[in-house]
């Protein structure tokens, strides 16, 4: 789309006569992206819709409004009259006082007319946002309500009982933490007398909001300090460890999983339970568990008596979960103050409820996505937080937004294979890596500043250079890449808090959890679910099972005398998989290189060459 603006500014005849474009090499890119958005045939591209009527009628208006932005755009393209855009700014200008955080949207190039036309869509949105708050089945695949809204605000909960669940909930992490931090509840064989790290053990949405947070607000020297393994590398495991040292006698180990039998969380608890039993400490003693009631991680905190358990809600998806025992617990481990975090989601939420897009800043980035993507993620979005403390924010977000937003099919069963991509680091550290092609390179994202306007906490700035602060430095190199890249028509929004705070941060993540439930609304997809997820899991599952059977194979063959080195055909034969014979070279050369028992003769760089046998013969498993 990014060309297919510039594109069309340039000329208006190309609007009305697409042939000709289609004839230019250099626009095959943008034609081609416009098949895409519409699902239709060009060239070797195949049919990828259902044409459902309600399907045709939804691509027809769907094509008419994004074609009808592109002539908008080209009639108008980006306003660069400095008082015309200082009065879009004003006009646009989103500010939440008592949050003290500032949206503005005026360098994205929507027209009134767009606007305008977004009207239904959007009265469509809020309505269903509605319902959703009110405990509708926001999740049809997984008969599942969505409540995150309810954690900060829990007399929105739509029965009593959820709202005991809350209350109660929230009160068990504030007395436990209270308890850990002043050492009531201590290490049973520490010199430390208590608590002094949290090793967090979680993946995706259970690890990367309690991590975004640690890194925006945990203090310099925290009662606790926090580490995680949010992966299944072991050598990233080991270093944990070997980093917590003589200190794993004194580390409350939190596992958090929703669902309680994510692998790589199990491998993760598996691998830390050992290191407790080799440093000759009592796991239980030291365990947390933070999951679903009687999942397999329940149960078994549960049977091995556990320190403590607190429960994950079926109706809070991972990825808006920092609100949950998932991020409050360990938030408050850290010192940081979970009451200012629900205080300003809430007073987010309730800014977001409003159904007045132009007084909905959650609604207004909302539309600006839906512009500066055509509605179809034909542009990634770049996050840039200018603030070292918000550096996580941008990982943070790219699982909320992708996860939720990456659809194949939408509500009504069509194929849309939906997303808005999502990637970036900070500021200006980001200037001296990719920026250079933002400003000239390809054309094919939008960004995002956030902007956090106090430096340094009151008394520490000083002047480096005769009234100027290192902080200034910050701000101008922002407002410059801002200027730069909407001076080569590069669309920009941008978020400005006052300062990070607990209480900014939690409208931060509200802010979002919102835009992306209206944004999946107005594309008409399911934000909650995430079915392309469980293939990747399947897959793995299959290459494990495959393992097995490779090792049976060869066990077999070992145990023969003599023993019998099989050719990676014969394997991929004995074990029924001669497709599979690609997987299987992979297999073997993973277990060579990490002196299993397996033997692999001949070279792993022509694996016709490979003879593969065990090292040693087990006869219990021939007779297994
Ligand atoms: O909390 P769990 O169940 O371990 O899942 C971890 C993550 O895995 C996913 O389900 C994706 O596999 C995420 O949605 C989720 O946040």
């Amino acid at each position: 789309m990014s060309s297919i603006s510039g594109l069309f500014s340039s000329s208006s005849t190309f609007i009305s006569s697409p042939n000709s474009l289609r004839n230019s090499p250099k626009n095959q890119r943008d034609l081609i992206g416009i098949s895409k958005l519409f699902g239709r045939s060009s060239g070797n591209h195949h049919e990828f819709r259902r044409f459902t009527p309600q399907a045709v009628a939804r691509e027809v208006s769907a094509e008419s409004l994004i074609s009808e932005a592109l002539k908008k755009k080209a009639v108008k393209g980006l306003e660069k009259d400095p008082y015309a855009l200082w009065h879009r700014y004003v006009d646009w200008l989103y500010q939440h006082k008592e949050l003290g955080i500032f949206l503005d949207v005026s360098r994205i190039g929507f027209t009134d007319e767009f606007f305008e036309s977004m009207t239904p869509r959007f009265e469509a949105a809020f309505k269903a946002m509605d319902e959703l708050e009110r405990g509708a089945i926001a999740n049809p695949d997984e008969g599942r309500m969505v409540g995150h809204y309810w954690l900060r605000s829990s007399h929105l909960a739509p029965t009593a009982f959820l709202r005991q669940q809350i209350d109660t909930t929230l009160e068990a992490i504030c007395r436990f933490s209270e308890d850990v931090t002043r050492g009531k509840i201590k290490p049973p064989s520490s010199p430390a007398g208590r608590f002094t790290q949290v090793l967090s053990v979680g993946i995706g949405g259970s690890a990367l909001g309690p991590q975004f947070v640690a890194e925006a607000l945990a203090p310099d020297n925290p009662p606790l300090k926090i580490r995680f393994i949010d992966n299944t590398d072991p050598a990233g495991i080991d270093h944990q460890i070997a980093q917590l040292g003589p200190e794993l006698a004194s580390t409350l180990v939190v596992v958090i999983s929703k669902s309680g039998g994510t692998p790589e969380t199990r491998n993760g608890l598996l691998e830390v339970q050992k290191a407790f039993r080799e440093a000759g400490l009592d796991f239980s003693k030291q365990g947390v568990a933070i999951t679903q009631e009687n999942s397999l991680l329940d149960n078994t905190a549960r049977i091995e008596g556990w320190l403590a358990r607190f429960p994950m809600f079926d109706w809070v998806g991972g990825r808006t979960s920092e609100m949950s025992a998932v991020g409050l617990l360990a938030a408050a481990l850290q010192g940081i103050d979970i009451r200012e975090l629900l205080a300003g989601a809430a007073l987010m939420d309730e800014a977001t409820r409003t159904p007045v897009v132009k007084n909905n800043p959650a609604a207004l980035l909302a539309l600006c996505w839906y512009w500066a993507s055509d509605g179809v993620g034909s542009k990634d979005m770049v996050v840039l937080p200018y603030k070292d403390s918000l550096l996580l924010f941008s990982r943070y977000l790219q699982q909320l937004v992708m996860e939720s937003l990456g659809k194949e099919y939408d509500l009504d069963g069509n194929r849309v294979n939906q997303g808005l991509t999502v990637y970036g680091n900070k500021g200006s550290t980001d200037q001296h890596a990719y920026i250079q092609q933002l400003r000239d390179g390809v054309h094919n994202f939008f960004v995002t500043f956030i902007e956090v306007l106090r430096d340094r906490p009151p008394g520490h700035d000083w002047e480096l250079e005769p009234g100027v602060t290192c902080g200034d430095y910050l701000f101008g190199m922002l407002q410059g890449t801002r200027s730069a890249l909407y001076a080569n028509n590069r669309e920009s929004i941008s978020v400005t808090v006052q300062e990070v705070t607990p209480r900014s941060v939690g409208a931060l993540i509200a802010l979002y959890e919102r835009a992306v439930g209206i944004y999946a609304n107005l594309i008409n997809i399911n934000a909650y679910h995430q079915p392309g997820v469980e293939a990747g899991k399947k897959a793995a599952g299959e290459v494990l099972g495959l393992q097995k059977r490779i090792l049976s194979v060869l066990n077999e063959a070992s145990c023969k005398e003599p023993v019998e080195p099989l050719t990676l055909d014969e394997i991929a034969q004995r074990c029924h998989a001669p497709e599979q014979i690609e997987m299987i070279y992979k297999i073997v050369a993973h277990m060579a290189a990490n002196d299993r028992a397996l033997i692999a003769e001949g070279s792993c760089g022509s694996p016709r060459s490979i003879k593969v046998f065990l090292g040693e013969c087990n006869v219990d498993e021939l007779y297994a």
